[in-house]
């Protein structure tokens, strides 16, 4: 692997973390920028970093448009934008097209473009006719405003990052997410995917966590937003079940997806996912006791309305930062998960 300038390795649980040199900061072509999605995500990333976020002006005008500009030169920098396109999610992927194009009209060097949550991903693919493939739309209009290359984490599916011509980073939460379950010393452990797509995800995250048995729900849908849990596939009385999940909208995958573990015998049942989309009724859903804890991270802001006493939120900001660092450093990223 290639060693970082001036680096410390730190093996923080499943993941690899180098600690960038304090000389970072005055390393001045690496620039960060935070759209508006998901500004205390950006600044756990910059502190980490050891670096301020650029100082950036953006408000809408009158008429709802979006006026930006990056307030300092970046002329030859290599600049990042993280910016979630989370809800709403039209506008925060309009804000994150303007800030690319005008980086690019700046002549930065290096675009990259650091979506934490990739919206319009669960539309991956036709599961109809005469429909769009939105995630591939979406990549489409980030790659032609400029952005020369992109770190996603836990994308819904893999092969997005195909759907992008220009380089592509993608990254986990599960570290973050296995070593706080790791240190609750939970016994009799099954890792559940919730659906057929969380299979590989959760096998993953099963080997991580001692090599855990893996159960696999069979869910359905009848209609958009309508989960349908038909049975288990795996054993899973007597366990402590943990669910992994890459997002949570409206829990009804994972609401349905616990109150069948429930019946089939599961002692107790922990939800995990990276990103805490929270559509209504998430919260009535999730806080209802069928689950002993949610846990979330905050690759997207929760509302405080959102909040409940069974969710933790777990910060992925070491996880960007350490893969800002080394996209800048032309490192690995893939070693972090090792
Ligand atoms: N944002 C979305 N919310 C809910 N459902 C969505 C969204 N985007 C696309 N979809 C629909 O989800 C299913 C995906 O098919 P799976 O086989 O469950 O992966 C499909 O009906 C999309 O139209
Ligand atoms: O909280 P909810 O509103 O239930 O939505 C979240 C679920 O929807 C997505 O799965 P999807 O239905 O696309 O199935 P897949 O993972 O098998 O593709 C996602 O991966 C979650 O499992
Ligand atoms: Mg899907
Ligand atoms: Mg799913």
């Amino acid at each position: 692997m290639n060693m970082l300038r001036g680096s410390v390795v730190i093996r923080s649980g499943t993941l690899t973390l180098q600690s960038p040199p304090a000389e970072l900061a005055a390393n001045n072509r690496l620039r960060l920028f935070a759209g508006s999605a998901n500004c205390p995500l950006a600044q756990e990333v910059a502190a980490y970093l050891g670096i301020e976020l650029g100082p950036i002006v953006l408000k809408q005008f009158a008429d709802g448009e979006i006026y930006l500009q990056i307030q300092e030169s970046i002329r030859g920098c290599d600049v990042y934008l993280i910016q979630p396109t989370c809800r709403p999610v039209n506008d925060h992927l309009m804000e994150l097209m303007i800030m690319i194009d005008a980086c690019r009209r700046a002549s930065a060097r290096q675009i990259t473009a650091v979506i934490p949550y990739y919206g319009y991903a669960r539309a991956d693919r036709k599961t109809a006719g005469r429909e769009s493939i939105t995630a591939k739309l979406a990549a489409n209009l980030i790659t032609e405003s400029g952005a020369n290359r992109v770190l996603a984490m836990d994308l819904h599916s893999a092969q997005i990052q195909g759907y992008f011509d220009i380089p592509f980073d993608h990254v986990y939460g599960s570290p973050v997410l296995i070593d706080y379950l790791a240190n609750k010393q939970l016994s009799d452990i099954v890792v559940v995917s919730p659906d057929v797509g969380g299979v590989a995800r959760a096998r993953a995250f099963a080997k991580k966590l001692d090599d855990a048995p893996l159960a696999i729900i069979d869910k359905r849908r009848q209609a958009h937003n309508v989960a349908e849990v038909l049975n288990v596939i795996g054993d899973v009385a007597g366990k402590t079940a943990v669910l992994v999940d890459d997002m949570i909208d409206t829990g009804g995958t994972i609401a349905q997806g616990a109150a069948l573990l429930r019946k089939e015998g599961a002692r107790q049942v922990y939800a995990c996912a990276t990103h805490a989309v929270f559509s209504p009724p998430a919260t009535e859903r999730l806080s209802s006791g069928l689950l002993e804890e949610v846990i979330v991270t905050n690759t997207i802001p929760i509302r405080e309305e959102d909040r409940f006493e069974q969710l933790t939120v777990l910060s992925v900001a070491n996880v960007l930062g350490e893969a800002i660092w080394r996209i800048h450093e032309d490192s690995s990223v893939s070693s972090m998960f090792r």
